[in-house]
């Protein structure tokens, strides 16, 4: 079957002490266990330029050991964004910008800076992703806990209830409905924030629903952990839901209302995540998910019978290929294609354990797991890149993936632009006499 792409991952939450950048390069062997290609979300830290972010990540990323892709997250607005916007769609190959709702004081955009983005992305032809979580509401969830003396890592989840990944992503929705421009919402976890992304696409909205490996294999009783060193391996936003969020994102995923499988790989080790004793404010958010994407998938959806392997194709690969626009060069099997390509065992068992995992980092939040079907071969551009275990590549042997824009998301963009225009019935002329 063709190669995983991951759609979501943070390599440039480096600046934030992620040890993600060594998961991907050093690390190496990571997400080609079962991944051929991942996409890197490049958040540049507030002060800096996007052309400047963009020119340390394109070094770094010579290392790397798989193709791989950028989005490139906007977190401030002001000519110079739009104009390196416009510079990295035309002549960088980078088609999908992330906007955070949340993370209010850093990251966060207001609805004015998102219309902004979404108008360039829209004019770009470039995809727009949201972080969808209501930042000024969890700003006052957080006071709320601390007040009421919750500091330990159940707060997080207290502070940032499913309501307020609904009513963001809500947002988003209506107002990429308002400039009429697809978007792409990243690490859905709850049912509110699914529900709402389904009805939009039922009504004939393009937006695309994406959960992440831990939304839907996971629940929050970890948060709970008396142990606060186990509880904040788990912090991640929006927050990992209680039960049943995540096998309703599931059955979401099996009948098509989501369309695909990220990560959101963004690791800190146990001494990063420490630095939030005393104030789950200061807990780093993420989780591990690269390396056990196309296993933990598999183990849970396909093996249990939930979907066809034909779906765990379409979610784990072919359909990231049309979002980001190299489809058929990725996410199939044809001539012509890049002949990546995996050889999954459904009778063979994989464990996982941070003893044995490729990441740098010291934890894995799906210690213990067991389960059926492992990828035992990996072969990329034609290549073997993974065996037995062993990686058989080198540093530098990936590609980078230049993604045109205007991916099919926007076929019949303007013919409805024109419809919106001749139903306005307006400007009405009138005589002033
Ligand atoms: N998701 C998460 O907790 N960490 C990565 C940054 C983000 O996307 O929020
Ligand atoms: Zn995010």
């Amino acid at each position: 079957m063709p190669g995983g792409i991951d759609p979501h991952t943070h390599l440039a939450m480096e600046f934030m002490g992620s040890e993600t950048i060594d998961d991907f390069f050093s690390g190496q062997a990571a997400a080609l266990a079962g991944g051929t290609t991942m996409h890197i979300d490049f958040v540049i830290p507030v002060n800096g330029s996007l052309s400047a972010g963009y020119k340390a990540y394109v070094e770094k990323a010579k290392r790397s050991c798989m193709d791989y892709g950028f989005h490139m997250a906007i977190t401030k607005w002001d000519e110079t964004v739009s104009e390196d916007m416009e510079i990295m769609v035309k002549e960088k190959g980078i088609n999908s910008f992330k906007f955070f709702l949340a993370y209010k004081g850093s990251f966060m955009v207001n609805d004015e800076l998102l219309m902004e983005g979404l108008k360039k992305c829209k004019s770009l032809g470039a995809l727009a992703m949201v972080h969808a979580e209501n930042g000024d509401a969890v700003f006052e969830g957080q006071k709320r806990m601390i007040e009421l003396g919750i500091t330990g890592p159940e707060g997080h989840a207290l502070s940032r209830p499913p309501v307020l990944e609904g009513e963001a992503t809500a947002r988003a929705i209506r107002l990429a409905g308002f400039v009429n421009t697809p978007l792409y919402v990243v690490h859905v976890m709850s049912i509110d924030a699914m529900e709402e992304i389904a009805r939009a696409r039922k009504s004939g909205q393009r937006v695309i629903g994406e959960p992440v490996v831990s939304g839907l294999v996971l629940n929050d009783s970890v948060l709970w952990d008396p142990d606060f060193h186990f509880a904040a391996r788990y912090v991640m936003s929006p927050p990992i839901r209680a039960p049943g969020h995540g096998t309703a994102l599931q059955g979401a995923l099996a009948t098509g209302l989501l369309q695909l499988v990220g990560t959101d790989h963004c690791t800190f080790n146990s001494t990063q995540k420490a630095l939030g004793i005393g104030d789950f404010r200061k807990i780093p958010n993420g989780v591990n998910g690269m390396e056990e994407r196309m296993h933990l998938v598999w183990d849970t959806m396909v093996a249990s019978g939930q979907i066809s392997v034909t779906d765990y194709v379409r979610i784990t690969s072919t359909e990231c290929a049309r979002i980001f626009n190299i489809y058929p060069r990725k996410g199939a099997v044809l001539l012509g294609s890049d002949a990546d390509i995996i050889i999954l065992n459904p009778n063979s068992s994989f464990e996982i354990s941070s003893k044995s995992h490729h990441y740098r980092t010291d934890t894995n939040v799906y210690e213990g797991w067991r389960g059926k079907g492992k990828v035992e071969v990996t072969i990329a551009g034609g290549r073997i890149v993974w065996e037995n275990d062993e990686l058989k590549v080198v540093p530098g042997a990936g590609k980078y993936i230049e993604m045109p824009p205007f991916s099919y998301l926007f076929d019949g963009i303007d013919k409805e632009d024109a419809k919106y225009l001749s139903s306005l019935r307006a400007p009405v002329k009138r005589s002033t006499t």
